[in-house]
């Protein structure tokens, strides 16, 4: 707290680390908006607004009532067979071997790499029905390019000017390079599906097939309720390199995060792989629509979420004509304003001991002295998907699917972590801590990027009578 609750870093912009300014910034019905300077670096051409980058509260209003179909609670359980058929691609990939012949050879891993693949794979096929092969080892230097246009996006973001004036292609070719081919990328996917969609029969065959509606789908000839309206081509092509980007590297940061904790933490690894013997006998029984509901798991997610949050910094809103009221002062129209995860989330007022891993302070328990209040508190200020409006519309697909990536992997694998693999650090700038702890690295670009954690990985022992029927085999 060296700079206090509110800090102005630049001559417009302030940043509040205090819980109560969260809803008066991101709540219903507030005198605030997306500046539009920064949330149009997000876009792929200038008239490709999707739902997160459209700053207009009336069009968001229409993109998100039709997008909110494809991660309705009636959608949702339909792509369960298909994650899982994807996790369980990845488990043979770690494994080295068919599972059912189980090797107890230990063999290192980036996970940042692989659970990215793994993640870019499950979004292609909710996307576009189909998915890229990214754990076969198709296409990986797209996932650079995914990183890249992260980086430009954030940089010209935050300075609009480079993009402008053309400085960014200037300065960094590459980087535009990187993003230009990405974009490529999504619009032939993108291209592909509208026209497979085009014939009626043969789609609707292939969806029976697969089991489920991809979410183009969902959104291609979907007439709003309200307007009639439907998605031109254009905006499609937005929407389907956001959810792209959007689904893949903030899952990839909290499922690798929680890997990269829980490797460190032997103790928590016993008690979480205990909780998912006890809750599922057999390697099938668990399930991308029921495993949320393990208490310690979630906790353990949650826990690395805080401490590794996919969005870390700031989400700006700018205030609108007139002003408004943050946790009781005036702020002036115009200004930019954010309370930012990272910080947040390490307050030591909402959490004790805050940068510490500590799974067990999301479950009010007398043995280890977290009571239901301190949970409450903490839970109040852990909003790692945003609150308001413009919240997360996938927050539920997002928490099936990293709980059930957990719980497979850590069922199946004993993981370990590579020596250096996380640094220890001192003080942290403005951040109240006199302490040295242990972190995973991250890189902010909105979202979060990593180059780790190196891990190594082992079947466990025994696992083979927990697997049962032809899985995996
Ligand atoms: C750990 C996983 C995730 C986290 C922590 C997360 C976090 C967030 C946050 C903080 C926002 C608000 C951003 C802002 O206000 O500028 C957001 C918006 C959004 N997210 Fe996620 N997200 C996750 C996963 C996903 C996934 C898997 C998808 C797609 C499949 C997705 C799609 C979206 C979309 C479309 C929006 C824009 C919503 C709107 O403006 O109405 N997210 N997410």
């Amino acid at each position: 707290m060296k700079y206090g609750e509110k800090v102005r870093y630049s001559p417009n912009k302030l940043s509040i680390n205090k819980l109560e300014a969260m809803n008066d910034i991101y709540g219903f019905n507030k005198n605030l908006a997306k500046p539009e300077e920064f949330y149009s670096a997000f876009r792929v051409n200038k008239h490709a607004r999707n739902v997160f980058n459209t700053a207009d509260k009336e069009e968001h209003r229409r993109k998100r009532r039709i997008m909110s179909k494809a991660f309705s609670a009636k959608a949702l359980p339909n792509y369960a067979p298909f994650i899982l058929s994807k996790v369980d691609e990845l488990s043979v990939k770690l494994s080295g071997a068919k599972l059912s012949h189980t090797s107890s050879h230990w063999r290192t891993f980036n996970l940042a790499d692989e659970i990215n693949y793994l993640m870019l794979d499950i979004m292609g096929g909710l996307c576009f029905g189909e998915p890229f092969g990214f754990i076969a080892g198709k296409g990986v230097e797209m996932m650079a390019n995914v990183h890249a246009r992260a980086v430009r996006i954030y940089m010209t973001g935050q300075e609009p000017l480079l993009k402008k004036l053309g400085l960014d292609r200037l300065f960094f070719p590459h980087l535009f390079k990187a993003a230009h081919a990405l974009g490529q990328y999504t619009k032939y996917y993108t291209e592909k599906r509208i026209k497979s969609r085009g014939d009626i029969e043969t789609d609707k065959e292939a969806v029976e097939q697969r089991g489920y509606e991809d979410i183009l789908a969902h959104l291609i000839n979907n007439k709003d309720d309200e307007t009639g309206s439907v998605y031109t081509q254009n905006e499609l092509l937005g929407e389907a390199t956001l959810l792209m980007m959007a689904g893949s590297d903030t899952s990839t940061t909290a499922i690798n995060t929680a890997l990269f904790y829980i490797a460190n933490h032997p103790e928590v690894n016993r008690k979480l792989v205990e909780e998912l013997v006890t809750c599922f006998p057999k390697l099938e029984d668990i399930h991308p629509n029921t495993v949320e509901n393990c208490k310690y798991l979630r906790s353990c997610l949650d826990e690395a979420m805080r401490l590794c949050p996919s969005v870390p910094s700031s989400i700006p809103r700018v205030v609108g004509d007139g002003g408004i009221k943050v946790i009781g002062e005036s702020i002036p129209a115009g200004l930019w304003v954010s309370v930012p995860h990272f910080t947040i989330f390490r307050n030591s007022k909402y959490f004790d001991r805050p940068h510490d891993y500590i799974p067990e302070r999301w479950i009010a328990d007398e043995s280890t002295g977290y009571t239901l209040d301190d949970v409450k508190l903490s839970q109040t200020a852990f909003q790692p998907f945003s609150i308001g409006p413009r919240h997360c519309i996938a927050r539920n697909l997002a928490l099936r699917e990293m709980t059930f990536a957990l719980a497979r992997i850590l069922y199946l694998f004993d993981i370990e972590p590579v020596p250096n693999s996380g640094r220890w650090m001192g003080d942290l700038p403005g951040i109240d801590t006199k302490d040295r702890h242990f972190i995973h690295e991250q890189w902010d670009v909105f979202t979060s990027l990593e180059k780790g954690p190196m891990v190594r990985i082992k079947i466990k022992d025994g696992v083979e009578s927990r697997i049962g029927g032809d899985i995996l085999i």
